[in-house]
């Protein structure tokens, strides 16, 4: 099998989540540099991949170079990456709002440039991110970026414009079910479950209805309708949601996560 040399420019958050999901594949030689030492030694210790000292260190080791610094930080370190870049590396940026063309007129005139936007459930091998194309990248390096994000959970390629919708959705989305799966166990201990009772029970259901909706073929509308026994349980808690008009609150969630997104750019 063809070893997969990755280093990551930045080992925060995000980075942390993607190489604990990549180290279990061993076609992968993973790397890490950050500008805080302290940062980059824990990341690398703890999955024991090679942490290096510099930026231009891990670019000459590397033939994918992933960018995972914060959007404001990506053209800092693009003035300081361009010297070194070579046309044959895939440059791979998972920055909210930072369009590929931007980092391409950064970098070389002609670098395989691609965008992705990941999650954090990558960490346990559930994550979802969503691929797209730069100008100069070619369908290999499409396939070589979808073969790396395969392995730490589902890929989707869409084009770039859908980048702050998917941003939105699935880059951000892990916070606010997090969010939903707290308010539930909150309502479970408010009618009398222990927090460690409240918080399984109410993952485990948000675990298994994302994958009744993956698996079923049915849409989420109608199965609501076969948890709902007319005159039950169900049906007095949907009242409710309707009533606090949860749905828009999700759909104003993520409008403004787009716009964010389509700000950073600016
Ligand atoms: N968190 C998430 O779930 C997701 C994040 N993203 C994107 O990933 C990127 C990183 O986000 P996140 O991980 O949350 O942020 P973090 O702040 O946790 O991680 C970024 C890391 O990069 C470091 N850094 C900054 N400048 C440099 C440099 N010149 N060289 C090396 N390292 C540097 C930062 O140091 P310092 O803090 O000192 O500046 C920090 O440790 C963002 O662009 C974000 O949009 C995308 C999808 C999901
Ligand atoms: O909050 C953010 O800006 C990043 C991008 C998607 C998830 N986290």
């Amino acid at each position: 099998m063809h070893t997969i040399t990755i280093g990551f420019i930045g080992t925060g958050r995000i980075a942390k989540a993607l190489i604990a999901g990549l180290v279990r594949d061993n076609n992968n030689e993973i790397s890490g540099y950050d500008k805080d030492p302290a940062v980059a030694d824990a990341v690398c210790k703890e999955f024991g991949i090679t942490r290096k000292n510099s930026m231009s260190e891990l670019v000459q080791s590397a033939n994918c170079i992933v960018l995972a610094v914060k959007p404001y930080q990506i053209e800092t370190v693009l003035e300081e990456l361009r010297r070194e870049l070579r046309p044959d590396q895939l440059l791979i940026s998972v920055a909210a709002g930072i369009t590929s063309e931007f980092i391409r007129t950064r970098s070389l005139e002609e670098m395989h440039v691609i965008r992705v936007m990941p999650n954090t459930p990558a960490f346990v091998g559930e994550g979802m991110t969503v691929v797209s194309r730069g100008k100069c990248a070619t369908d290999a390096d499409l396939a070589q970026a979808e073969k790396i994000f395969s392995a730490i959970g589902k890929v989707a390629v869409l084009d770039e414009i859908h980048m702050d919708a998917a941003t939105a959705v699935s880059g951000s989305g892990p916070a606010y079910m997090f969010h939903i799966i707290d308010a539930l166990a909150e309502g479970g201990k408010q009618c009398g479950l222990s927090d460690d009772e409240a918080v399984t029970l109410s993952a485990q259901t948000m675990l298994g209805a994302a994958k009744l909706v993956l698996e079923s073929q049915k849409k989420p509308a109608a199965l609501i309708k076969d948890v709902t026994t007319p005159g039950g349980t169900t049906e007095a808690g949907l009242h409710q949601m309707e009533a606090h008009n949860v749905r828009q609150a999700m759909i104003d969630t993520v409008t403004a996560a787009a716009q964010r997104s389509v700000e950073l750019k600016q």
